[in-house]
């Protein structure tokens, strides 16, 4: 007896103890979440009374506009949304004082990336799955600006430039494409196509990265797939908690585990295929990018400067391989997807294409130097980039100094996001932009006018333009000159096209639809 009460004191002494921890534990949360709400209100208090900020919609306490980007993952829109009673510049709170200055007029984003380009080349750190997924800003995509990320980008873009004047890409896109189209002749319904593009769209630029051809049912290329998929749908589908806090990437969360295995597996993807490469290079049969590289990393062994070294190291390497990758493959396939669903709604767009394809007879056999002769081609591709930009939002820079934009004072380290799809849609800049017309790019003659990149930037603008620009439109170019000359597209009856882009943080998707392809004559 004596002894179940003495049991029963220590339990309540301890089970007093624990409320009490526990009480304490709670109150050190509050006092932490409170204390730190407090400090940024403070802080914000103070850098709005120093500086003239960009204004904003209304945020939470902590949370800031946290809650619209939880509940639509696409930045692009809910940048449009907050964004609707303010100018061309305004500032939302993504959440926990993570703040980011958005762009939405032509004329701000000239004036930023292109006229004080210097100060907004900068990239930072962005939220943990960025900084994640470039292995802590190894990259191009992600480097801060500064010597590597200048020589890297460099020797990126030299490797690119060697492999895109060889006639390799118009040998193999060819290739790549007729393995497509035999599997499409085989589809006799109506059909999903995405799988078809993305096949195409990772054997073209694998093998121009690192010499990989996949065949559709190939576990290599279904394991890829996938990965590619979880990685944009579940890491970049929207924030993630550890991209708000990110103290949370500590703790065993579902997303942020998901986040790191699926790294793990890209990294230790890319990681075989350099040993690959190494192993087998020779320097007078350079195959692909990452033999490029290896090519470039030779030369420069006898440079003593630091920068240089780092620019090629293996790291670097990889995860330049990493942005061909990402940067490279969804791009390139979604412009092409939403190509095949434009031209599908529309059939006097399509006759004017097959009409210029089937005009260019010979000319065939030389795609890479035809696009002077299919004028309305590129005026299609042009159209499709403007209605739905692979990256709508496209990538946050950074301020690298104290600066003025728009009147407002932006101060060093902000973050900066240019809403791309806002300007391809303002009707300032287009006649009726919500209409697909590739006209507006062709003068009365039919031949091509002059793109204006002040109001028509894809690729963005300034010092952190995109490098891949010129591979991704000759690859859109033969992909698109390929398929519409041995195809017709069309919806099946009775069904709408959908041209809602799917909830991607920051791409650009078309969602799932299926469409008729019917082989020509
Ligand atoms: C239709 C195809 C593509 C579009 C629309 C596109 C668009 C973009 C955009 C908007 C950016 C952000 C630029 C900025 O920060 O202001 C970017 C950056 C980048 N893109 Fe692309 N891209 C495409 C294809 C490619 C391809 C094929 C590659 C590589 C083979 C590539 C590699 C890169 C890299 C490395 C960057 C980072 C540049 C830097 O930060 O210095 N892109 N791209």
């Amino acid at each position: 007896m004596l002894g179940k009460v003495h049991i029963s004191q220590e339990l309540s002494v301890h089970t007093g103890t624990m409320h009490l921890l526990g009480l304490l534990g709670l109150l050190n949360v509050k006092t932490v979440l409170v204390g730190g709400a407090v400090f940024l209100l403070v802080m914000s208090l103070l850098q709005r009374k120093k500086y003239k900020l960009p204004p904003g919609p209304p945020q939470l306490p902590i949370l800031g506009n946290y809650l619209e980007f939880k509940n639509d993952g696409r930045f692009y829109a809910v940048f449009d949304k907050l964004g609707k009673a303010f100018g061309d510049i305004f500032t939302v709170n993504l959440g926990f004082g993570n703040k980011m200055v958005v762009l939405k007029s032509a004329n701000i984003v000239h004036e930023a990336m292109v006229e004080k380009k210097e100060i907004f080349a900068g990239r930072g750190a962005m939220s943990w799955k960025y900084e994640l997924f470039s292995g802590g800003y190894k990259d191009i995509v992600l480097t801060d600006y500064g010597p590597v990320w200048r020589l890297q980008r460099q020797m990126a873009l030299k490797a690119f430039r060697t492999y895109v004047s060889s006639d390799k890409l118009e040998t193999f896109t060819k290739s790549a494409f007729d393995d497509m189209a035999a599997l499409i002749e085989k589809e006799t319904k109506p059909f999903d196509i995405d799988a078809h593009i993305r096949l195409l769209v990772f054997n073209v630029v694998c093998r121009m990265a690192f010499g990989q051809c996949y065949k559709m049912d190939q576990p290599e290329f279904i394991w890829l797939k996938f990965i590619v998929d979880e990685t944009m749908h579940e890491v970049f589908g929207g924030l993630i908690p550890s991209d708000v806090i990110t103290t949370l990437k500590h703790l065993p969360i579902p997303s942020s585990l998901l986040a790191k295995r699926l790294q793990k597996n890209l990294i230790r993807f890319h990681e075989v295929q350099l040993a690959e490469h190494k192993k087998t290079f020779n320097s007078d049969d350079v195959r692909d990018v990452m033999d490029h590289l290896l090519l470039l990393k030779k030369e420069l062994t006898n440079e003593s400067d630091d920068n240089v070294k780092e620019s090629l190291s293996d790291t670097r390497i990889l995860y330049i391989m990493l942005d061909i990758f990402f940067a490279g493959t969804s791009t390139t396939s979604d412009t092409l997807k939403w190509m095949i669903l434009y031209v599908a709604a529309h059939p006097k767009v399509q006759e004017q294409l097959h009409k210029e394809l089937d005009d260019l007879g010979k000319d065939f056999d030389n795609l890479r130097h035809c696009k002077s002769k299919l004028p309305y081609c590129e005026a299609v591709q042009r159209e499709v980039l403007r209605m739905r930009p692979p990256a709508p939002a496209g990538l946050p820079h950074q301020t690298l100094r104290d600066t003025k934009l728009g009147g407002y004072d932006i101060p060093k380290g902000t973050l900066v996001s240019v809403n791309i799809w806002a300007i391809h849609h303002d009707p300032n800049n287009w006649e009726s932009p919500e209409v697909f017309k590739p006209e507006r790019f062709l003068d009365n003659d039919g031949s091509l006018k002059e793109v204006d990149n002040k109001i028509w930037l894809p690729f963005s603008s300034g010092k952190r333009k995109c490098i891949g620009e010129g591979i991704a439109r000759v690859n859109l170019m033969m992909i698109s000159a390929l398929f519409f000359r041995q195809f017709k597209v069309s919806f099946p009856p009775g069904q709408e096209p959908d041209f809602e882009p799917a909830k991607i943080e920051l791409t650009c998707t078309p969602k799932p639809q299926k469409i008729l392809v019917q082989k020509r004559k």
